[in-house]
């Protein structure tokens, strides 16, 4: 299995205070990845790691086999604040690509330019916020990278934008051997393009794994008040509520649910996203990890 991200212990501390805290994964190649959580969860922290801009306090990670940072040609990178230079123009921003990139695709970058009807001569510094994103996204794809990294990629785009870009993410990744890692706050935009799910509260991993095997086996059961610790071994508790006569617990098992006094239901990604960035934090619970 190739693997495009790998963190052990992975750690960054600004002064006192853990940004991210124990994070361990492995992220096999040929997937969009949605790593969601609330703000100052960490999330352009790992990112920031993952392509070498920060170095850890503590553990490691390796991107495409190779410590964070060293092979910039093969990663691809769109900062939160999607970063273009002002005073060029749109054509001199894909001059610049292709100077700096030698796997660059001239012809995507003015498809795409073309499609979404930018002016070249137009300087970066006149677009709107949702355009220069827009730009900073297509340098990024005609890069050719073998991972892209995105931070918030399509927070300033409007809802139709959003969804072309999220389809042309999911058609590159059809096409070429390119994986993704995007943050987000939206599990709508997870949802329609993404396969694998990070999910990452107050520094802290608390699920990952393909969204298809974590959908398998997570469920919601529903009956008489029943106590955790008379639970199965393997049926771990996310979340649990109760009240005098009932109990509802969201849990994952990887084993059949035999016991016919639940009402057992299966959940949306958002119940799953939800239910895991709402839980209280426990750190000594062990990180829940799905593997293919
Ligand atoms: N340069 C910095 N100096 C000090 N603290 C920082 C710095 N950068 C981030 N932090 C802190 O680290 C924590 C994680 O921040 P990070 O930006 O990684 O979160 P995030 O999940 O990307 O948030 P958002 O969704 O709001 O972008 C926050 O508490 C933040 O205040």
């Amino acid at each position: 299995m190739n693997t495009v991200l790998q963190a052990q212990g992975l750690g960054k501390r600004y002064g006192r205070r853990w940004a991210l805290t124990d994070c361990d994964l492995e992220v096999p190649a040929g997937h969009v990845v949605g790593l969601v959580g609330p703000n100052g969860a960490g999330k352009s922290t790992l990112l920031n790691l993952a392509v070498g801009m920060l170095t850890p306090s503590a553990g490691s990670v390796e991107v495409l086999g190779a410590a964070a940072g060293t092979q910039q040609a093969k990663v691809g990178y769109v900062a939160q604040d999607t970063p273009t230079y002002a005073r060029l123009s749109v054509a001199d921003h894909l001059r610049l690509g292709a100077r700096l990139n030698p796997a660059w695709d001239e012809s995507l970058a003015q498809r795409r330019l073309q499609h979404l009807k930018f002016d070249p001569k137009q300087r970066a510094g006149k677009l709107s916020g949702g355009q220069r994103a827009q730009l900073a996204l297509t340098l990024g794809l005609a890069k050719r990278p073998e991972l892209l990294i995105l931070d918030e990629p399509v927070a300033a785009l409007d809802p139709l934008a959003r969804r072309e870009f999220l389809q042309d993410l999911m058609e590159a990744v059809a096409e070429q051997e390119l994986s993704v890692l995007l943050s987000s706050h939206l599990v709508s935009d997870v949802e329609r393009a993404c396969d694998y799910l990070i999910v990452l509260v107050d520094s802290r991993v608390q699920v990952s794994g393909e969204i298809d095997t974590l959908l398998a086996t997570h469920f919601r059961l529903t009956g008489p008040r029943r106590d955790p610790k008379d639970l199965p071994r393997d049926q771990h508790v996310v979340t649990e509520s109760h009240t005098d006569r009932q109990s509802t617990y969201l849990i994952r098992t990887e084993k059949p649910i035999l016991d016919p006094a639940w009402n057992v239901t299966q959940l949306t990604l958002e119940d799953l996203v939800l239910a895991y960035m709402g839980r209280d934090v426990q750190p000594e619970r062990p990180v829940l990890e799905v593997q293919r």
